[in-house]
């Protein structure tokens, strides 16, 4: 993929005016700095010069206007670094926030395949490395450049045959550094996926570590870290062993380049084809010379770095989400109807059709149950109403409307879900009951909870509704949790409504409480219930039944027994175990 220049280029776009200050600051620090050796090699040239007391008060002169150039450098050189660090953090911001965004919105069917370590590395460090290069690129390029060009037009007005000499060594230098470079560079990235590798590790023993310990598996886990950490630390070995000799090398050169500048300098003096201020001034420059090389390798491996997060930020911006809002949204007020019309569907990247012309229609205010085998794909019927996928054929109506041509969000607001699963947010209770509606009153979250039978286990936690429940509700019961699910619902009040095998995990009084607070929440609203144990919604108003796709049996509970078909075998199977 060709790297997107003009996007990177474009997140500067609102801080042009910052960006040209920092330039300008990096343009007078280059200047000033240029200017230092000039002024030496003044003072030594008075110095030499006959009449001393002449030269002493241009000393003293010089030598406060080298203090004054001194104090300005440095202080354009502290504006250089603070704003450019801002400007480079701004653009991080606005990088991460529109990554957010975009990830935000992405549908299912992307995460489903996407890994969280990865997207959370994408948001967190690629982009750290590309605000680095946002402000020091061009920084560096006035800063290094201009030094470098200058340096090199003064020393080749000095005396243009040492200059050459000098000019000669870069090259070989540049050569041995780029062959370093490129092995430090491999080196450095081999890093980078074997602490990947244990972040992976880290995350994964970290998040199941109540499984580890359940099975007395923590020796194992143990090795299995142990291992990631030493390939680590040999990789960081290799690392260090390429940057010993590629720093030493560097550096051997640099020395060989003064000692050949004092040598053929000092032959040049004594043949007076040069002055000894003038080979002062020239080892001062060779600095200015060679700080660009040393720059660039430091920076080289950064750049690197921050050109493949840049383009890894760009595919992810560059992804559509598979659902989208129409084009003219219809904005329904629902009353809860919902028709299946000759619906199939198969999921991304599978050959399965999970549904096959399946027709179902529910009355609003209808209480309807769906059961099947596992796998029969009764969860993915309750996936598609609020389009977290679309049908591959037929289609969806909510109200007779195609749920395709509904404002998405209108669509979503009004579909209440409660899972076996429950995602709680760290935080208070409030806040997560709250999420069901965010412009929510207290007193509004405490009639949801007294609704959802919570109340009552709320007022009894330490700080009531304000206690933090820990990450992922951790210091609830399972019961517990789930009756904040179902207040946060109650709260949001949808028309429709789907319990996706909500209380199988619970004991018999939990699942008690709950069901009671589910049955409340369903009263008035269209229902589905995907349920596992038949036992739990014998007294359905309906009973779908699904297999291979499609609907093949429904009625109640008592008129399927008696047809002693697909349901009353699943029914028997279950009463069997
Ligand atoms: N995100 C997904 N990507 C690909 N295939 C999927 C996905 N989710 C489910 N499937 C597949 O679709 C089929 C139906 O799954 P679904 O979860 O809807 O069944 P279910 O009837 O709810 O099962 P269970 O009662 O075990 O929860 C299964 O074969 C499953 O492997």
């Amino acid at each position: 993929m060709k790297f997107p220049i003009k996007q990177f280029l474009s997140y500067y776009r609102p801080y042009l005016s910052q960006l040209s200050f920092v330039l300008i600051c990096a343009f007078v620090t280059t200047i000033l700095a240029l200017m230092f050796p000039l002024l030496v090699r003044y003072v030594t040239g008075e110095m030499l010069a006959a009449d001393l007391s002449v030269a002493q008060a241009q000393v003293f002169w010089v030598g406060l206007l080298m203090v004054a150039i001194t104090v300005l450098q440095q202080a354009s050189r502290c504006f250089l670094d603070y704003k450019g660090h801002l400007l480079g953090a701004r653009m991080e911001k606005d990088l991460r926030g529109d990554l957010f965004q975009h990830i935000q919105r992405l549908s299912f069917s992307f995460f489903d395949q996407a890994k969280t370590g990865e997207l959370m590395s994408r948001i967190s460090h690629d982009l750290y490395a590309v605000s680095e290069v946002y402000h020091h690129g061009i920084e560096d390029i006035i800063l290094f450049g201009f030094r470098f060009i200058g340096a090199f037009s003064i020393l080749f007005i000095m005396n243009w045959r040492l200059s050459l000499i000098v000019i000669a060594f870069l090259p070989i230098m540049a050569w041995f550094s780029y062959l370093y470079n490129k092995k430090l560079n491999k080196t450095m990235l081999d890093n980078k996926e074997k602490i990947a590798e244990i972040h992976a590790q880290v995350e994964d023993s970290l998040s199941g570590v109540r499984v580890v310990q359940s099975f007395a598996n923590e020796q194992l886990e143990i090795n299995k870290f142990k291992q990631r950490n030493n390939q680590f630390f040999s990789s960081r070995k290799e690392t260090y062993q390429a940057e010993t000799v590629l720093y030493t090398g560097v550096e051997s050169f640099i020395q060989a380049i003064t000692i050949a500048v004092v040598l053929i300098g000092a032959n040049m003096i004594m043949e007076q084809a040069l002055e000894l201020p003038d080979l002062i001034a020239f080892m001062l420059y060779v600095e200015f010379l060679v700080a660009p090389i040393r720059r660039m390798l430091l920076f080289s491996s950064m750049l690197q770095e921050a050109l493949t997060g840049f383009q890894r930020f760009s595919e992810l911006i560059g992804t559509q989400a598979e659902i989208r809002n129409p084009q003219n949204p219809k904005q329904l007020q629902i009353s809860g109807e919902i028709v299946f019309n000759q619906v199939a569907f198969q999921y991304n990247n599978t050959d399965l059709a999970v549904l096959k012309k399946l027709n179902l229609t529910i009355s609003p205010g209808e209480y309807v149950a769906l059961v099947g085998a596992s796998g029969a794909g009764k969860t993915t019927i309750s996936a598609l109403i609020p389009r977290f996928y679309d049908v591959t054929e037929g289609c969806i109506l909510v109200d007779g409307c195609d749920v395709r041509e509904i404002d998405l969000t209108a669509l979503r607001q009004q579909i209440g879900i409660v899972q076996q699963d429950v995602y709680l947010f760290s935080g208070s209770v409030k806040d997560n009951i709250r999420y069901g509606n965010p412009a929510a009153t207290d007193e509004q979250i405490i009639e949801a909870a007294k609704q959802a039978n919570a109340h009552d286990f709320i007022i009894n936690l330490p700080k009531g509704y304000d206690s933090d429940i820990g990450q992922r509700g951790v210091r609830l019961s399972g019961g517990q949790k789930q009756r904040l699910s179902i207040a946060r619902v109650f709260l949001k009040n949808p028309p429709i409504l789907i319990l996706d095998e909500a209380t199988s995990a619970l004991d018999n009084e939990s699942e008690y409480i709950v069901k009671a607070s589910m049955e409340k929440l369903a009263k008035g609203r269209t229902t589905l219930v995907i349920a596992h144990r038949l036992s739990t919604i014998q007294n359905a108003q309906r009973i779908v039944v699904l297999s291979d796709g499609a609907v093949v049996e429904e009625g109640t509970h008592e008129g399927l027994i008696n047809q002693e078909g697909a349901y009353a075998h699943l029914y028997e199977q279950q009463f069997k175990q």
